[in-house]
């Protein structure tokens, strides 16, 4: 997250740290949401290379264990069919991960509210962006959990020339395009967006500008859950 702040310490409990295994290490590399007690929302791109992954809930610093987190691993991959990798554009950066054991909820760990499907967001709409990723276009990943508003920008606009054109399609919400944006390792997050006085997450983190994570007019653009509702209910059943 580039701008904003660090966020208070599990004020969004339903964001997750998704880790791969390295040597005898894991390491933080994207986002992702609890929406049931065993299954995570993430972006496709965060999990199209088969690492051994681990889904860490409760976490806010993630170089120290706190004592509140809950180590989880995954035990069954589910992209989105539509899903490719060589065309980001098209869509459906979307994936669920099947935990190993069902998460225990409490102060740290709570489901995510998901929105109705079709629920198109207005313009301006208030959002948050939650992540661990990059604080600067190549900087280096948080330790804590950082939060930035980012206004939700409608398709009208997000789609016009001189920002993202027709690379931005109406399954995806943009959101931000100021000083304030996701970067490498937001990946996968929520946005979070505020629905009569309720969070909701409406998108999950896709891209940013190659010119730059905070880019203007270059909002970053994120998954929109609401069209993909029903194939996520067709997985988790
Ligand atoms: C892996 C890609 C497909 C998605 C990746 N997503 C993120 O980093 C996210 F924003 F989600 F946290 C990204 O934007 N990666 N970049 C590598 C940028 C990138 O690849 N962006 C991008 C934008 C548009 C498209 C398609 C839609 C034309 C593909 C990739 C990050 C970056 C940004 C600034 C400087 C250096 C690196």
């Amino acid at each position: 997250v580039v701008g904003g702040n660090v966020a208070n310490p599990n004020s969004w409990p339903w964001q997750i740290s998704l880790q791969y295994k390295s040597g005898s290490n894991f390491y933080h590399t994207c986002g992702g949401t609890l929406v049931k007690r065993g299954w995570v929302m993430t972006a496709a791109h965060c999990v199209d290379r088969s690492m051994t992954w681990r889904v860490v809930l409760g976490d806010h610093d993630i170089n120290n264990h706190e004592g509140k987190e809950q180590y989880m691993s995954v035990s069954r991959v589910y992209i989105h069919p539509n899903w490719n990798s060589n065309n980001v554009a098209g869509g459906y950066d979307i994936a669920l991960l099947r935990l190993s054991t069902d998460a225990v909820l409490n102060n740290y760990v709570q489901l995510a509210y998901l929105p109705p499907s079709g629920q198109v967001l207005p313009h301006n709409n208030n959002c948050y962006i939650t992540g661990w990723g990059r604080t600067q276009t190549g900087g280096s990943l948080s330790a804590q959990l950082k939060q930035a508003y980012l206004p939700v920008v409608d398709h009208n606009t997000c789609s016009s020339y001189g920002w993202w054109g027709s690379t931005v399609k109406t399954t995806m919400v943009c959101a931000g395009g100021g000083s304030e944006s996701g970067c490498q390792g937001d990946s996968g997050g929520p946005l979070n967006c505020s629905v009569n006085g309720q969070w909701v997450v409406h998108g999950v983190t896709s891209f940013v500008s190659s010119a730059g994570c905070n880019t203007y007019k270059r909002p970053t653009v994120f998954t929109r859950v609401s069209a993909y509702i029903s194939w996520m209910n067709s997985i988790m059943g």
